[in-house]
């Protein structure tokens, strides 16, 4: 399935983003290792999270749906499954589960993905979990076999920042009682960290001259909780993005996550010039969500350095559409990670901004993008099955002066299943 957006005006109203997309999957985990019931409200719905409640389910956890959002899991009891346990494209759901894996004792799984997912690094992941002791049958790609057992402890390097990593270390942990250190010269998202104190396990954090310190409490029994998830800042950053390019535009999500570690993005954006407004801050289950609205403004350049970028990880692609509709050269430095997400990110930033007719390179791990406050568009874009990429361009066919048309567009199920209504609701033109 293809899909085209035209040149649109002003897009105006209140856009409702579903719940975060690390927090749901960290909530049904979580939830899945804890004694008792763990109710969720707010749990994104998409294909990423559906391949984390199939893989637990078929692990013997049962989880149920008692309304849209609304989930209970019934944690405690895991049990090796008689297929291998598919994570589809989901790279948060395979190394999270293979750190929980890796700590089950009596449980053995193969974990596995789409070729997407089956061609991403995985001995970053593996490395510190065999130091933690855990017996893993692979290599550096899925297919990966876990054999659960007891771990040992660790103090691991978490570099480059990944919280996937971090996650998974800090979820092995759980079933030791050696100390779990994670040192971060450069915080990731700490999801995880703020969940697990919800189930009973506090988790400490120093910030050292060498970086946090990040350290799992002795308190390592999980108990289930009520769990409210905020709108994701990376699914909101199309709408927003969206608004930050076409005239007139005055765009608000309601009671998003702005965890500081997740807003790097919308820092960028004000920089830019964008007219953004943060109102009714409030904690959300240990998380800060607010209301953000966002009104065009014209745009300067961004210079975005390599200690920002795991702020914004996700929101690349959108970035850079809002830098080609800039005015001046952007530069976005530190992007080497972008080359093992669901596709080589940053090659198909370069190659669809330039099939859109926006001057734009890869310089080393840096990207440029010479903004003139317009891009021609009128291209067809090979996404790679992926969904940022997919939603990225359309939001820039929105801003061109030509449609842009994105070859695949099924794929942005991934994470926001609702994209193409969401937009229409605002007075985009996609079909
Ligand atoms: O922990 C998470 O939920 C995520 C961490 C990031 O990946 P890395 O850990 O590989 O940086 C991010 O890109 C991904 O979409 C979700
Ligand atoms: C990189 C992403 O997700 P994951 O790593 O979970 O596949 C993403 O959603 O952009």
């Amino acid at each position: 399935m293809n899909l085209v957006a035209r040149p649109c005006r002003a897009l105006t109203g209140e856009v409702s983003i579903p719940g975060d997309k690390s927090c749901s999957h960290r909530a049904l985990i979580l939830g899945a290792i804890a004694d008792g019931k763990t109710r969720i409200r707010g749990l994104l719905e998409s294909s990423d999270v559906l391949s984390t409640i199939a893989a637990l389910r078929a692990l013997g956890v049962q989880i149920e749906k008692c309304g849209k959002g609304e989930w209970v899991v019934n944690g405690g009891q895991w049990s090796t499954p008689a297929d291998a346990v598919d994570c589809g494209n989901s790279g948060t759901s395979a190394r999270l589960l293979i750190g929980a894996l890796s700590s089950m004792p009596g449980v053995s799984a193969t974990v596995t993905g789409d070729s997407s997912l089956s061609s991403r690094p995985m001995a970053r992941l593996t490395g510190p979990l065999v130091q933690m002791g855990a017996r893993i049958d692979g290599g550096d790609r899925l297919p990966l076999s876990v054999h659960g057992g007891r771990l040992g402890g660790i103090e691991h390097r978490n570099v480059p920042p990944s919280a996937q990593v971090k996650s998974a270390v800090l979820i092995a942990g759980l079933s030791t009682n050696a100390p779990v250190r994670i040192v971060e010269p450069v915080p990731s998202r700490d999801h995880t960290e703020i969940m697990l104190a919800a189930f009973g396990c506090p988790v400490s954090v120093d910030d050292t001259p060498g970086g946090w310190v990040i350290t799992l409490g002795n308190q390592r029994r999980l108990l289930g909780c009520d769990l409210t998830i905020g709108a994701d800042p990376s699914s909101a950053a199309f709408p927003l993005v969206a608004a930050a390019i076409a005239p007139g535009s005055d765009v608000l999500v309601r009671g998003m996550l702005v965890n500081p570690l997740r807003t790097g993005l919308y820092e960028t954006l004000e920089s830019m010039g964008a007219d953004i407004e943060l109102s009714n801050e409030r904690i959300q289950s240990g998380e800060i969500v607010a209301d953000i609205r966002l009104r065009y403004a014209p745009l300067r350049a961004c210079h975005v350095r390599a200690d920002r970028i795991s702020a914004m990880i996700d929101e690349i692609p959108a970035l850079s559409v809002a830098c080609a509709f800039a005015d001046g050269e952007s530069v976005i430095e530190g992007l080497s990670e972008l080359r093992v997400k669901e596709s080589d990110r940053l090659g198909r930033i370069v190659a669809g901004l330039t099939a859109c007719g926006v001057v734009a390179l890869a310089d080393g791990d840096a990207l440029r993008i010479f903004g003139r406050g317009r891009a021609r568009g009128g291209a067809r874009i090979t996404t790679h099955g992926d969904h940022r990429i997919a939603m990225a361009f359309l939001m820039l066919g929105l801003g061109a002066s030509n449609p842009v048309e994105v070859d695949e567009a099924a794929m942005i199920a991934t994470s926001f299943p609702d994209f193409t209504d969401t937009m229409r609701g605002i007075g985009a033109d996609i079909e």
